[in-house]
């Protein structure tokens, strides 16, 4: 079948890509960053009709994407699964895609562009190689940038372009983190500490905070069948997607940015509630069904929140021990949220995977979970449905063979010769990249996950 490409366009894009020249670098070109910021830059172009926030991807370790883009003029389609029939939509503001494996120096370069003004981020929880709230100085990668190699890390990216420009640079984390951006603005701050010396260029470099909401689960192959089958053509970068899309931007730029509003981006001057609510109500939700779903040998996101029982415990964790922590922002009614949170995760056409979900547990309890423990146990409350949600990530590791997680040996060796539920809880609890102190020490947090952990395993 014809590939997807300028001259074989089943349905043309909203933009002329051949229009746009690049003015924003994502780093981490992923299935994400195709169905979200892309999206709403490519709509922000229409209706403003500026053509200097064309993107270049950035793929930060294979060239899979690039091979996929690179003959389709880098088109792609997303995808839109929700109950309905399925639609797709030809997607043109990605204009290049460079890889790090190949040209790292080319990255920095294009990030050092003056006509670049944005650089937005989707390189996951472990892309940002921290150790707590600071860059972690003893991963190799780190420790080889800053001897001065093309830089291979996202931090020493950064780094080395903030040093080369002149002109501001706003930079836009768009990953599921506690306060994104002045996160990241710390671990670049670090960098430069640990180099010994900070150009003047870092000071006026901005780095606003995000929310970011959308599912986009893995392309499969039936969803690459399916999109040909809808475009006539054959689009070997299409991504996934449901229809509900959301972007909080905190609007603190250095210089010029696309005019996002206009996509459909909300921007304001306080991220923080937003993302507090997003990280606490949906994606530990989604965290706590993955390990629970996985657990009952539950395929899909969709299959776990439809069992009775999970779904029952997924509202419980919202309306028991996250909705009491939460400060929402103006105009969010938290319940009408919880709800339509459970009502996204049933979309059965979208086929997310319990193992994705799951994936990466010991960077994404910290910034799903963990929080709303603390505040429940600083309020006296014994959190016990949050505690379920560690307790099942406790069993999942213990019960994976193939974990997918950073940190996969050394939890895997923490559990290894673990046989009672009350030993499993200590080993884990001990991990210190994963539990502080404050955490470790509670007797109440401990008490409920042998309670837990307990009944999962018998
Ligand atoms: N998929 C979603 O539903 C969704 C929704 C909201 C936010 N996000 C955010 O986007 C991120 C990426 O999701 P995705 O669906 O695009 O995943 P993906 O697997 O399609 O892409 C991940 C990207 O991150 C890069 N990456 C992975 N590990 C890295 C590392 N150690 N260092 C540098 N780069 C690394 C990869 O090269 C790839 O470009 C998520 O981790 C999350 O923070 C995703
Ligand atoms: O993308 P991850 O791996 O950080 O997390 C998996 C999901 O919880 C997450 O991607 C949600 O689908 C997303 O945050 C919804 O906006």
């Amino acid at each position: 079948m014809t590939r997807l490409s300028l001259t074989n366009l089943p349905v043309a894009p909203a933009v002329d890509p051949r229009a746009l020249s690049v003015g924003i670098v994502h780093l981490g070109i992923g299935a994400f960053h195709r169905a979200h910021q892309a999206v709403v830059t490519e709509r922000a172009a229409v209706e403003s009709g500026e053509t200097r926030w064309g993107i270049t991807g950035v793929s930060q370790r294979s060239t899979a994407v690039r091979d996929q883009l690179a003959p389709q003029d880098g088109l792609y389609s997303v995808l839109e699964r929700g109950l309905g029939a399925p639609s797709v939509q030809v997607i043109g503001s990605v204009r290049e895609v460079l890889t790090v494996p190949e040209d790292p120096e080319a990255v920095v370069a294009r990030i050092a562009d003056p006509a670049v003004a944005v650089v937005t981020l989707t390189v996951t929880e472990k892309g940002y190689r921290a150790a707590g709230a600071g860059l972690n100085l003893d991963d190799p990668e780190i420790q080889a940038d800053l001897t001065g190699r093309p830089p291979r890390t996202v931090v020493g990216q950064l780094a080395a372009a903030i040093a080369r420009r002149e002109e501001p640079l706003t930079i836009v984390s768009c990953d599921n983190l506690v306060a994104n951006g002045p996160f990241l603005r710390k671990l670049v701050g670090d960098y430069f500490d640990a180099l010994g010396k900070v150009p003047e260029a870092f000071e006026a470099t901005r780095f606003p905070a995000s929310m970011v909401d959308r599912i986009v689960p893995a392309t499969t192959d039936a969803d690459r069948g399916e999109a040909a089958r809808l475009l006539g053509v054959r689009d070997e970068a299409v991504v996934v997607a449901e229809p509900f899309l959301q972007w909080v931007i905190e609007d603190d730029f250095a210089g010029d940015r696309p005019a996002w509003e206009r996509g459909g981006a909300v921007l304001t001057a306080d991220v923080a509630p937003w993302e507090q609510a997003k990280l606490r109500m949906l994606n530990a939700t989604h965290s706590m069904l993955a390990y629970l779903g996985a657990l009952r040998g539950y395929e899909t996101i969709a299959e776990a929140v439809r069992d009775e029982e999970l779904g029952g415990l997924a509202r419980r964790l919202m309306t028991e021990d996250v909705v009491p922590t939460l400060t929402p922002p103006d105009g969010l009614d938290l319940a009408a949220y919880g709800a339509t949170v459970l009502e996204r995760f049933e979309n059965p056409a979208l086929k997310h995977r319990t193992r994705q979900v799951a994936m990466d547990g010991s960077v994404k309890l910290p910034v799903r979970m963990l929080g709303t423990v603390r505040d429940r146990l600083a309020a006296g409350a014994e959190p016990r449905m949050i505690s379920l949600a560690v307790a099942a990530w406790m069993v999942y590791v213990l019960s994976t063979q193939d974990l997918d997680d950073p940190q996969a040996d050394r939890l895997k060796s923490a559990v290894a010769d673990v046989t009672e539920p009350a030993k499993l809880v200590d080993a884990l609890l001990a991990v210190d990249s994963v539990f502080t102190p404050d955490l470790r020490d509670s007797t109440v947090l401990r008490d409920l996950l042998v309670d837990h952990v307990t009944a999962l395993t018998h």
